[in-house]
């Protein structure tokens, strides 16, 4: 009966898988990769491929297994170092998987992304063609962050988001996060006794959950709270998710209750929506009037001058802004129509007093997505 209730026939049926595994489940801090539970991965992955799914694997551990070739002890603190043994890790990860991958007949394709590759609208839809021709070539395509080239500030630094916006960009069907943990617990497991958590269906399901950070002088980067935040990213995208430990990865495929599995919390978005909701870093802000706040809220509505009474930040035209209301409180956020250095003289205006060039919308309704669960923007 248990079984019947609690097996997840939409993670078992998913033709298209999102895998992402985290360092710590690849590389130990003196040893680096260990070659050993990589193979016994990619033996599960190329399993699922022979079984006729299409598997996107999303794999940290670039920095970690550099650091043993470079004579480098813990991890590195410095931006610089941190990108140098990314570059010679990076390498080693993905040949060793191309050689693990060909001994099931699977090519690999490597996909290094920055952020910037997934806020940008353009360039992302570079990467969900790219991903998507891939796929369709029959490539299993292994994803991590450009580490040479993200600076500190752009940076995704785990890999969990990275994962949450590849499932959205590859039109998964399933997303596995895989970790040395089972799951999510009630609090942190290397802390005291907790409990797994089953089924996360809305993100109150929560409120009863300690979230607490990589292990210290670990490989691990996130800790759990990342993968939390992930996982509610896809799961709002309609994408269903399982959080477990990759020793547990091919009983998770199949759609067995191991680990945590986060239910799908909302509709597929539209693509754009979606982009703008998660993908994209706001630039500034736009203070509204209570009145603003209620059309843009209740009725669909753009958002004119005539509602704004602030502007926070230095953005240019078309870049991405959230829109807050009068208790800094995010309503929404949307693509703004003129750079932040013309605003002043517009706000609270009405349009028709304005000159011809500027009676537009500040953010046209397309442009716009309202924002319901600020913690997740
Ligand atoms: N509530 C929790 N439930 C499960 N694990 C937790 C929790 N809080 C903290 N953790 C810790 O998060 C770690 C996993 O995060 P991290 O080391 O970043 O993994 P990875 O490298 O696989 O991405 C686990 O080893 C675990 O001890
Ligand atoms: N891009 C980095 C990922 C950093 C990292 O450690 O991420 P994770 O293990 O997923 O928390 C790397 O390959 O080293």
């Amino acid at each position: 009966m248990s079984e019947l209730v609690s097996a997840r026939p939409e993670i078992g049926g998913a033709r298209r898988v999102v895998v992402k595994v985290g360092s710590s489940s690849l590389t130990t801090l003196p040893g680096g990769l260990d070659e050993g539970r990589l193979s016994a991965l990619v033996d599960v992955l190329g399993a699922a491929r022979a079984a006729g799914r299409e598997v996107v694997l999303v794999s940290s551990g670039a920095i970690a297994a550099g650091l043993a070739p470079l004579g480098i002890e813990g991890r590195p603190r410095d931006l610089a170092t941190a990108q140098a043994a990314a570059s010679v890790g990076q390498l080693r990860l993905v040949q060793t998987y191309a050689d693990a991958f060909a001994r099931h007949g699977v090519t690999v394709g490597q996909v290094l992304l920055t952020a910037d590759d997934l806020t940008r609208r353009s360039h992302y839809r570079n990467a969900q063609r790219t991903v998507e021709r891939l796929l369709t070539l029959g490539v299993l395509p292994i994803v991590n962050e450009n580490d040479t080239v993200a600076t500190e500030e752009i940076r995704f630094g785990d890999n969990d988001r990275l994962a949450a916006l590849v499932a959205h960009v590859s039109h998964a069907d399933a997303l596995l996060l895989l970790s040395d943990v089972a799951g999510v617990y009630d609090g942190d497991p290397r802390k005291g006794p907790a409990e797994l958590l089953d089924t996360v269906r809305d993100p109150a399901d929560l409120d009863v959950v300690t979230l607490g950070t990589a292990r210290r002088n670990g490989v691990g980067t996130g800790g759990m709270a990342t993968k939390v935040e992930a996982a509610l990213i896809a799961a709002h995208a309609g994408v269903p998710v399982v959080v477990t430990s990759t020793t547990q990865a091919a009983a998770a495929l199949a759609g067995e209750s191991v680990g945590t599995r986060f239910a799908v919390m909302g509709p597929r978005p539209r693509a754009r929506q979606f982009w703008l909701r998660f993908a994209t870093r706001p630039r500034g802000r736009l203070v509204l009037d209570d009145g603003a706040v209620r059309a843009v809220r209740e009725r669909n509505a753009s958002l004119l001058a005539a509602g704004v009474t602030g502007v926070v930040g230095d953005f240019l035209a078309d870049d991405p802004v959230e829109l807050v209301g009068p208790d800094g409180v995010v309503v929404a956020r949307g693509l703004v129509a003129f750079d932040a250095r013309e605003l002043p003289p517009l706000l609270g205006r009405k349009t028709s007093e304005l000159d011809p060039e500027y009676q537009r919308e500040l953010v046209h309704r397309d442009e716009m997505v309202l924002v319901r669960r600020p913690s997740l923007g």
